[in-house]
């Protein structure tokens, strides 16, 4: 059975914290779904523990023996039978009450039905609350104010029998006899009395005299020795003898050459010391011993009064022993003198200057809070990092243990649809913090918190419950297709970790464990940091640095170097699987190799998410490692300009943004690509113009062709695409993007930037080429002046390169020897097992150049053609539009340029 997390409170489920009652049972009554931070808690909470456990008692009793989704969610197992007037009687127990604020005191006062006046029902509350204020964390009154609020309560008090500790309110006297030490602290200070307008004839009245009383204040705090002051306490306040300084002292005044080193920070400071003056000290003293009850500053322990800070005053603070004077009736007595030591008598400090006699001001923050060891924090310190002591305080029944903290659910949607509702509606494992994946004794691991969501599955933080390790674990969706793919990955993986890359040095993710969980394959990986997108996010979406974007690019080139030699595509580079290892640090990762596949198995044609699809993908022909340059060179360019420099609304909208910046594909791409005839049309101005075989389709006529081919209703149709640069060309793009502020009044900073500039133009061009067989491979781009830092001259050509084909791109004759060349070197590729069976079916190829009449004469068949060859891959076109790049329009753009 679950355990119950009842009583248990949370803020974000990270960090919950937990109030327990000795009693079990009550666990399971507490609400869990109140936040502590809300006044009315205890109020709410005590009606809401029994609406919520009859409402789960009754969803309960839908799903017998089980535990209801609505338990689940919260983190609870199933209800336990506690008999209803037991539960009541277990919540009247169990109570919190907000310490600091007392106004914020929660507890309804119809909860009690005692007959209490206000004072006794406050102090019940506390007690309810086991809250008993030591000074150390009483609230500092204003020493410059005399709340009359506090006039009445010495009477009352003694009416009541303050000595009965049941009814005390420790707290108001500690503020009561907190403003006795201050009008003490006035009396004795002739310049705070003149500037209240006292004289010696009101000393005498009879407010005055309660507040003049002068005791040691934990004779007020019944918490240590509650039994033996209380009667001295009583005595002290209706005599008006009682250690009254003033009662009988004009003489205090004439100290005011003199200031006691004792601060008004200790009570006992001012039973005694402030009639220490040097003219008669000694009448002084015997007055004030004549009054002073030798029980009571036995008995009592002094202590301080925490209205004052406590650190650097110790020094000032007399010991117990300095306050049993010698002379004193204490010595008279023989049970006093037993334990009486001589006093010492304070020293007195010299008044040199004005300043010397300035009062001394509560320096003590107004709304301070307590640590365990009586050292005052901020309310946020207070609130936050030491919360947990921070309950400990208000009650000692309170515990905290992070296991028990309620589940925060991290999976959307959260409803159990599938897998008996361990998964949702799209397949996906609901995932709960602290939920443990695995069962196997070393692999098993607790779940944190959720790092990424793709269309394999749900990217987690754990725990391993054994190593404490933190982790990435990777929990793909129960649905076959995904499973089939994600076990694949897990292959490439182990294949790339442990023989192609296993001195972990080109920048690939590490897999360590992979396993099963309830239908789910679970892959765990070493944890990263933040992708490149999120990067971008967090700079604003502007670009970044050109010596950044190189250092990245290196590391990127170093894995497709490896990831080419060893026959690999990766097929889904984008910024989001790319990983900073941390936070500070330039270092990256690639992740997610759902997608990858061997270049021997290309299997699936749709392929790539969007933004960064090669064009042979688009006009759906044979491909290579070479879409990895592609989706390389995509996030370069993204990198710096901040936002994707494709970024397509559709496939005709992508393909349309690539012809727009690179122009046209050769001819021979166009007449072999299946999807040709979806995109493009012969140019029938014309026949004979080689160069410009093919045109685009314009949104109408793709909109008719679209109509033509599907449900009506049930299509969206292209729309002009939404305008990011000011420039189409993609010279113009990177030259006239934004200047880094930086540099913006640095003429020659500018002109070394512009001339970087140049040299990416010319590296973008080489790995953007539309031509698969003419983009640069990751070693030639790797030799290129951009990633070298070696002078670039203004052009330059990778070693082995042609360089007449570069400039022949669209001679007929070269179209027909790359057509040539390209179908050779992909015709008649092994299927991958699995593979949905019409691509096993369907030749790689489609189209060869002499079938490009089809496409002039007939585009219906064309498009049956491309129906019937839609991939069941993974579809990757979704979520990406909606990027929040979108933000940022063209008179961003616009105002970059005319900067420069
Ligand atoms: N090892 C890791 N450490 C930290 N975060 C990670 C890790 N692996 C993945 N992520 C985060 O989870 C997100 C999704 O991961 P991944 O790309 O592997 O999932 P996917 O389902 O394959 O996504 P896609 O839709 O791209 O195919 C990543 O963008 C990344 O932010």
């Amino acid at each position: 059975m679950e355990s119950i997390h009842n009583g248990t409170m949370s803020s974000n489920g990270n960090a919950a914290v937990q109030i327990t009652n000795n009693d079990n049972n009550l666990k399971n009554n507490s609400p869990f779904n109140n936040s502590i931070w809300k006044a009315n808690y205890v109020e709410n909470s005590q009606q809401q523990q029994q609406q919520q456990q009859q409402q789960l008692q009754s969803k309960d009793s839908l799903t017998p023996g089980g535990v209801s989704p609505a338990r689940k969610q919260q983190g609870m197992g199933p209800p336990s039978s506690i008999p209803q007037q037991q539960q009541q009687q277990q919540q009247q127990q169990f109570s919190f009450t907000n310490p600091w604020n007392k106004n914020d005191t929660v507890l309804p006062q119809q909860t009690y039905n005692y007959a209490m006046d206000e004072d006794m029902l406050e102090s019940f509350k506390r007690r309810k609350s086991s809250l008993v204020i030591p000074p150390s964390r009483a609230r500092a009154p204003n020493p410059f104010e005399f709340n009359f609020q506090y006039q009445a309560f010495p009477q009352q008090s003694s009416q009541q029998g303050i000595n009965n500790n049941s009814n005390s309110n420790p707290y108001s006297y500690q503020q009561y006899q907190q403003h006795q030490l201050y009008n003490t602290h006035q009396y004795n200070n002739p310049n705070l009395m003149a500037a209240n307008g006292n004289n010696n004839s009101r000393f005498f009245n009879q407010q005055d005299f309660h507040r003049r009383q002068s005791v040691a204040a934990s004779q007020f705090y019944p918490s240590t020795n509650t039994s033996n002051i209380s009667n001295n306490t009583k005595s002290m306040m209706n005599s008006p003898n009682s250690v009254s300084m003033q009662s009988n002292n004009n003489n205090i005044h004439s100290s005011n050459t003199y200031l006691p080193t004792a601060t008004p920070t200790n009570t006992s400071n001012n039973n005694i010391m402030v009639n220490n003056n040097n003219n008669n000290n000694n009448n002084n003293n015997n007055n004030n011993n004549n009054n002073y009850n030798p029980n009571s500053a036995i008995t009592a322990s002094f202590r301080r009064l925490s209205a004052y800070p406590t650190t650097g005053i110790s020094s000032t603070i007399p010991s117990q022993q300095q306050l049993l004077r010698k002379g004193s009736i204490l010595e008279a007595s023989p049970s006093a003198a037993a334990t009486a030591q001589p006093i010492v008598i304070p020293t007195m400090k010299k008044v040199n200057f004005k300043k010397d006699l300035k009062p001394i001001i509560n320096p003590t923050p107004k709304f301070r809070r307590a640590s365990l060891n009586s050292k005052t924090i901020s309310p946020l310190l207070a609130l936050t990092r030491n919360l947990i002591t921070t309950y400990q305080l208000c009650s000692p029944d309170f515990t905290y243990k992070p296991s028990k903290n309620p589940k925060r659910v991290l999976t959307k949607p959260s409803e159990g649809k599938f897998n008996n509702g361990f998964d949702n509606v799209n397949s996906d494992y609901i995932l709960y913090v602290n939920d443990v994946l695995g069962v196997e004794q070393n692999r098993k691991y607790l779940v944190l918190d959720i790092l990424g969501q793709g269309t394999f599955g749900q990217v987690v933080k754990c725990q391993n419950l054994m190593t404490k390790e933190i982790l990435a674990v990777k929990v793909i969706k129960s649905r076959s297709e995904y499973l089939n793919q994600s076990i694949t990955e897990a292959k490439i993986l182990e294949l790339i970790n442990s023989k192609i890359d296993p001195e972990n040095k080109f920048h690939f993710l590490r897999m360590f464990d992979s396993f099963i969980h309830k239908n789910h394959l679970c892959l765990v990986f070493e944890l990263l940091s933040n992708n490149l997108y999120e990067l971008l996010k967090q700079n604003q979406f502007h670009g970044l640095s050109l010596p950044l974007i190189r250092l990245f690019a290196k590391q990127l080139l170093e894995s497709l170097c490896i990831l080419k030699d060893n026959k690999l595509i990766h097929c889904d580079l984008k910024p989001e699987n790319i990983l900073l290892c941390s936070p500070d640090k330039p270092s990256l990762k690639i992740i997610d190799f759902g997608s990858s596949c061997e270049e021997t198995r290309t299997v699936y044609t749709y392929i790539q998410s969007r933004f960064y699809r090669a064009p042979e993908i688009i006009l759906g022909i044979p491909y290579s490692t070479s879409i990895d340059m592609w989706s390389f060179g995509c996030i370069i360019a993204e990198l710096f300009l901040g936002i994707p420099i494709f970024p397509g609304a559709s496939e005709y909208n992508q393909l349309s943004r690539i012809i727009d910046t690179l122009g046209y594909p050769p001819n021979w791409m166009i007449d072999i690509g299946k999807n040709s005839g979806k995109f493009l049309l012969l140019n029938d101005d014309d026949p004979n113009d080689f160069k410009n075989k093919f045109r685009l389709k314009t949104i109408d006529e793709m909109n008719k062709t679209i109509m033509n081919n599907n449900d009506k209703n049930n299509v969206r149709k292209e729309e002009p695409g939404k305008q990011y640069f000011k420039w189409k060309k993609l010279p113009e793009i990177i030259k006239n993007s934004r200047i880094p502020k930086p540099i913006q009044n640095n003429p020659k900073a500018i002109e070394q930037e512009l001339l970087n500039r140049d040299c990416l133009i010319n590296f973008l061009k080489g790995v953007l080429n539309i031509n698969p067989l003419e983009r640069w491979t990751p070693q030639q781009a790797s030799l290129h002046p951009f990633i070298t830092q070696q002078l670039f001259t203004g052009e330059w050509f990778p070693p082995g390169s042609n360089i007449n084909t570069v400039y022949r791109q669209h001679h007929q004759n070269q179209d027909q020897n790359q057509s040539e060349n390209y179908v050779a070197t992909n015709q008649e590729q092994p299927q991958m097992s699995g593979a949905p069976a019409q691509e096993q079916a369907e030749p790689m190829l489609g189209l060869s150049s002499s079938s490009s009449s089809i496409i002039s004469h007939n585009h219906d068949n064309i498009n049956i053609i491309d129906n019937n060859t839609q991939g069941t891959h993974s579809v990757q076109d979704g979520g990406t539009t909606s990027r929040e790049f979108n933000k940022l329009s063209i008179e961003e753009q616009t105002l970059a340029s005319t900067n420069l």
